[in-house]
């Protein structure tokens, strides 16, 4: 287990040992009880006086009831235990996720890795449950096993008695688990890829049903989402076989080793009464064991989820870096980037190089032919993508460098993946400023063009827009988001296309007003229409993930160019 998730266990250790006393207390009793009654039975069967038997009758009802009380005990702590931890823990993976920035790597960025998170939080409590404690318990077992054949067996084959049985445990104990866990493992394995293939082509027979009738290829994908649906069959039988197998090996090898341990003390020299003590007392031992199979194999699920919560805890900042309210930077900020260099995962090179100053206030445009690297350009700003190389700094007044606990909130904006949420259109710009008035709302939403839209929604700012902002068009659904950006009003305003779903009068009047509007921190703008870039102070023209061109819009066009080639291209397009 990974120090950051022992670190939440620890806690709660002094419960998690009294489960594993009391559960491995509990084993003990189930050998003693059956060694007891073995006894008992052997011994009744030859009719001695009852006043001999009455020693083992109390042993044999104490060790009942106390194997009960002490396996309710065992399930009290250990669930006690594991859920304290549980609850410790997901508040520690939830302050490290909170506290992270953007952009410092492994992220958590959509619902699904989210989701995969929170199972993989609830897996730790299997790990305590169903892989330690048994562990626990079968260990105790397996030794008591042991040493009550040892006491057991005849003088003449004390040796051989343990000795088989300790080949037996050993069967049952190790082998059957490394074997459990490698073939369940890889059968799991099989099934989990399978199942995730399954659901991709179910949601894309759901999801695109329409889409797939209109094409006539609702049959073929819902023949291959059938495919999947058998495969994953298949794939569940085997590793149900697998489970099978080894259950039954277990039973194997418990009836073998428990006649061997009966032959052994029978060779040795030993009465009917501890025969049937050492053949009872084998049978539970290595039955105490058996389960360690499934431990085996239930860790080697968890593993991975261990350590993927692991590594979001010790990718954590120390606890308490960023308690109490969020550090804040005021007015407007410069951007500074010197020497960025961004290599996608895919090996893309999408920033090569980029030095670029912008002087804080200043109203740049970012433009470049597709796949220039402006979306990433201004992704590196707002800390969403890492660097390769280089660095980007944010400089406050004074050439100040902004502190690292204020650049979350330093930028802010518009980006290519903004989400509108499934609730009223008001509940979708207070994300952006909570605490913002109504009159706000409205300078914001007019600013955006929203203001309009909003009056014609049926219920005004009450509307609900659905999931992704179903029931706004486009270009309504532009500029909402547009109205949250601005809303937020944050020292570097980054926008990614505001007017890209506008229709291309619009679209210029929008980018003109941004461009224009009074106040404001620094706004970097990426557009691919040039026509409204009379108004911005500046220029970036990016090429290939370089800055090739920089400067006002006049000035550009005035030379031949890169800057120059795209705006006659857009002209001729008109
Ligand atoms: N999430 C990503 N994963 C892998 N490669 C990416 C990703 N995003 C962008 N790229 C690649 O990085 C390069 C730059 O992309 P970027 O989106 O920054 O360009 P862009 O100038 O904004 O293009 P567009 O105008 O088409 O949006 C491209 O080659 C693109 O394929």
């Amino acid at each position: 287990m990974s120090g950051g998730v022992w670190g939440a266990v620890r806690p709660h250790g002094v419960r998690l040992v009294a489960a594993a006393v009391a559960g491995a207390s509990a084993e003990l009793c189930g050998v003693g009880l059956i060694a007891a009654a073995a006894w008992l039975i052997a011994r009744a069967a030859q009719r001695p006086e009852l006043a001999a038997l009455t020693v083992a009758i109390v042993a044999v009802r104490g060790f009942a009831v106390a194997k009960g009380s002490l396996r309710y005990a065992e399930r009290l702590a250990g669930h006690d235990a594991a859920l304290r931890a549980l609850a410790e823990l997901r508040g520690r993976v939830f302050d490290a996720l909170a506290a992270r920035r953007p952009g410092a790597g492994g992220e958590v960025r959509d619902g699904d890795a989210l989701t995969r998170l929170v199972s993989d939080v609830d897996a730790v409590q299997d790990v305590l449950l169903r892989c330690v404690l048994p562990g626990v318990a079968a260990v105790a077992c397996g030794v008591a096993g042991l040493v009550v054949c040892g006491v057991a067996a005849p003088a003449g084959g004390v040796v051989v008695v343990v000795g088989v049985l300790a080949a037996g445990l050993l069967v049952a104990g190790a082998g059957l688990p490394v074997a459990a866990a490698w073939a369940g493992g890889r059968a799991a394995g099989r099934a989990a890829a399978a199942r995730e293939a399954l659901a991709v082509r179910a949601l894309d027979v759901l999801e695109g049903a329409a889409d797939l009738v209109m094409f006539g290829a609702d049959g073929r994908f819902a023949a291959r989402a059938r495919e999947a649906a058998a495969r994953l069959e298949r794939a569940e039988r085997s590793a149900a076989r697998v489970s099978g197998l080894v259950a039954a090996a277990g039973f194997v090898v418990q009836g073998v080793t428990a006649a061997a341990v009966v032959g052994a003390g029978l060779r040795g020299g030993a009465d009917e009464v501890a025969a049937a003590v050492l053949g009872l007392t084998a049978l539970v031992a290595v039955e105490a064991v058996l389960p360690l199979a499934g431990a085996a194999r239930r860790w080697r699920e968890v593993a991975p989820s261990v350590r993927r919560v692991g590594a979001v805890l010790e990718g954590a900042p120390v606890a308490g870096a960023v308690s109490g309210s969020p550090a804040t930077v005021r007015g407007p900020v410069g951007v500074e980037l010197l020497g960025v260099r961004v290599v996608r995962p895919d090996g893309v090179v999408a920033l090569d190089g980029v030095d670029v100053r912008v002087e804080p206030g200043r109203r740049v445009a970012v433009v470049g032919a597709s796949g220039a690297g402006k979306s990433t350009l201004l992704e590196v700003v707002a800390g969403a993508v890492p660097v390769s190389a280089g660095v980007v700094l944010l400089r406050g007044p004074g050439r100040r460098a902004v502190p690292p606990e204020a650049l979350p909130g330093a930028v802010r904006g518009l980006m290519q993946d903004a989400h509108v949420f499934a609730g009223t259109v008001r509940v979708n710009l207070l994300p952006a400023r909570p605490d913002a008035t109504v009159a706000e709302l409205d300078a914001a939403a007019a600013r955006a063009g929203f203001a309009e839209v909003v009056e014609g929604l049926p219920d005004g700012w009450d509307t609900v827009v659905g999931v992704g902002g179903r029931a706004l068009s486009g270009g309504q659904r532009q500029r909402l988001l547009l109205a949250r950006a601005l809303l937020a009003d944050p020292p570097v305003l980054v926008l990614d296309e505001p007017a890209e779903a506008l229709d291309p009068v619009a679209a210029d009047a929008l980018t003109r007003g941004l461009l224009t509007a009074p106040g404001g921190g620094t706004l970097l703008l990426v557009t691919h229409r040039l026509a409204a870039l009379e108004d911005a102070d500046e220029l970036l023209v990016l090429d290939g993930g370089r800055v090739v061109q920089r400067g006002a819009h006049a000035a550009l066009v005035a030379v031949p160019g890169p800057y120059r080639d795209l705006w006659e291209a857009e002209a001729l397009a008109a």
